[in-house]
């Protein structure tokens, strides 16, 4: 059974490799603007599920549909990291700019919030050749035959905060493609005096979660991923 983690994050790819399972990756492009009012679990759930669609139609574009007509099954892996405020409402994304970051760092600044990943497995089928239907003018050739999400949560708690280490820590680079605008794998790490949950979920894959997600996904299939 084939596994694509459909994502860019390095850090994804980087944990995932660390159970020693064979996949490749995908990337994908979606439109991550949180809808307004809309509610952080809402939010994350739709990325996930928005990033496997996009996955599937990639999939549906670049690959022929099979000769030999094997109904080949695959498990598409996606994810979604916010940050999350103690208001339970507030989303933390990735800084737009500076002015952005600021913002939610001093929101962040000797408190706790909570980092929630959203992982979704998504196992699809390549449909035997002469059986792909169309669907929206494209020839689907893979069909959706389970799909599961799990979300966990871990409180991040921060020290206090000076302007002075803000723009340093801007400065760096490191904030800019992370949710929250930080990194506990890096820099970001001088600023966590505590975590209550999965550190590898703040990095953004939780990662014993997602390997008992895959395990549960193929339990019954003849190649059972039996990671670490
Ligand atoms: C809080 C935190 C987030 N992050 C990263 C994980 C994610 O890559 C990023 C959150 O953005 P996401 O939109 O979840 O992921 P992404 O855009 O990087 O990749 P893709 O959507 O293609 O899967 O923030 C860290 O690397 N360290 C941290 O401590």
């Amino acid at each position: 059974m084939d596994i694509i983690l459909a994502s860019g994050s390095p850090r994804r790819r980087e944990l995932l490799a660390r159970a020693q399972l064979d996949f490749r990756v995908l990337s994908v492009d979606i439109d991550e603007t949180p809808q307004d009012d809309e509610l952080p679990k809402d939010y994350i759930e739709r990325m996930v599920a928005t990033k496997a669609m996009a996955a599937i139609e990639q999939l549906n574009g670049t690959l022929e549909i099979d000769e030999n007509g094997t109904n080949e099954l695959i498990i598409i892996l996606t994810s979604d990291t916010i940050g999350v405020l103690p208001d339970g409402k507030t989303v933390l994304v990735k800084p737009t700019d500076r002015e952005h970051a600021y913002s939610m760092w001093q929101q962040m600044s000797d408190n706790i919030h909570e980092v929630w990943t959203a992982v979704q497995a998504t196992k699809i089928q390549r449909l035997p050749k002469g059986t792909e239907h169309n669907a929206s003018k494209r020839t689907q050739a893979f069909q959706i035959i389970d799909q599961q999400q799990i979300t966990e949560r871990t409180a991040v708690t921060f020290i206090p905060l000076t302007t002075e280490m803000m723009s340093n820590y801007w400065d760096s680079g490191e904030p800019a493609d992370k949710a929250g605008g930080y990194g506990i794998q890096g820099l970001g790490a001088a600023w966590v005096s505590r975590i209550n949950g999965s550190y590898t979920n703040v990095v953004g894959f939780p990662l014993a979660q997602t390997l008992a997600l895959i395990k549960d996904m193929t339990e019954g299939s003849e190649d059972i991923v039996d990671p670490l």
